[in-house]
């Protein structure tokens, strides 16, 4: 049926992210769900998820990735989730800010921006989409900082300006959505007087990295389900913000040119 023809059409692979990610855990659960026997799942990284997307794309071949909301490659390609009718991936969620436990009595200004730090998918997406076109990140941060001077101002009044020159550390994952959240979170902590620093690192090492004290804080948490597993292993030992964005949404996405509409029709 015109099932095997697509699971031909990707030799029954589908191209993920980084291993320890809730999106490949997801991803790898679909599999069983749908009885998709014999299938990959290739492990990698969002870049190279997003290039091996690209250069499909380009030459209309065939490709299925795990994808995510927000994602500039929503903006940049046409492109569908399919529908998965078994919730293998999950409902929408949200990402948390997760701080290292003491970072309020030690960062009291950092803590009180971290705390108040929230903002919509479309401005996540805003700046997701001046890096696609080829800011780099800081860059693309700092100006959509200065363009949206009223919400970084809700961010900040009354908060007082960091002892001279005091470091602070944000871990992140290497994922487009973190690159964009985290420096805007970058970027208005150097607005309070900080000298921050980001460490790009798995995801395991970010979580232990902040409940170890190596790190002081990152907006990189998907929850209920997504981190989970990290949440459940470390929630004790740090300090759970709350959501700074909602409205997620993970699973398999092609490219709209492809005639597949449900993880279904994989098998
Ligand atoms: C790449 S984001 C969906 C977060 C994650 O998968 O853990």
């Amino acid at each position: 049926g015109g099932s095997s023809g697509v699971a031909q059409s990707v030799n029954s692979r589908i191209i993920g992210i980084d291993p320890g990610s809730g999106l490949m855990k997801a991803a790898a659960q679909a599999i069983k769900d749908y009885d998709l026997a014999g299938w990959t799942l290739v492990e990698g990284s969002g870049t190279a998820m997003t290039a091996a997307l690209d250069k499909a794309y380009r030459s209309k071949e065939p490709i299925i990735v795990t994808g995510w909301t927000p994602h500039w490659m929503f903006i940049k390609y046409d492109l569908k989730y399919l529908d998965d009718p078994r919730g293998s991936f999950g409902g929408s969620e949200e990402i948390h800010t997760i701080a290292r436990k003491g970072l309020q009595a030690d960062l009291p200004s950092a803590y009180a921006f971290l705390d108040r730090f929230a903002w919509q998918a479309s401005d996540m997406e805003e700046v997701m989409n001046k890096i696609a076109d080829g800011a780099q990140p800081k860059d693309a941060a700092d100006a959509w900082v200065q363009e949206h001077a009223d919400l970084v101002a809700k961010w900040t009044e009354g908060i007082a300006p960091a002892p001279k020159g005091q470091k602070i550390k944000l871990a992140f994952v290497a994922w487009d959505s973190e690159i964009a959240s985290t420096n805007v979170v970058r970027s208005v902590l150097a607005k309070l007087g900080y000298s921050p620093e980001m460490l790009q690192v798995e995801i395991g090492p970010m979580w232990a990295g902040i409940a170890g004290g190596d790190a002081d804080a990152m907006v990189a948490a998907w929850l209920p389900t997504t981190s989970k597993d990290y949440y459940d292993k470390y929630k004790g030992q740090v300090d759970d913000l709350g959501a700074n964005l909602s409205g997620t949404k993970l699973g398999l996405v092609v490219p709209s040119y492809m005639d597949v509409q449900s993880i279904e029709d994989l098998k």
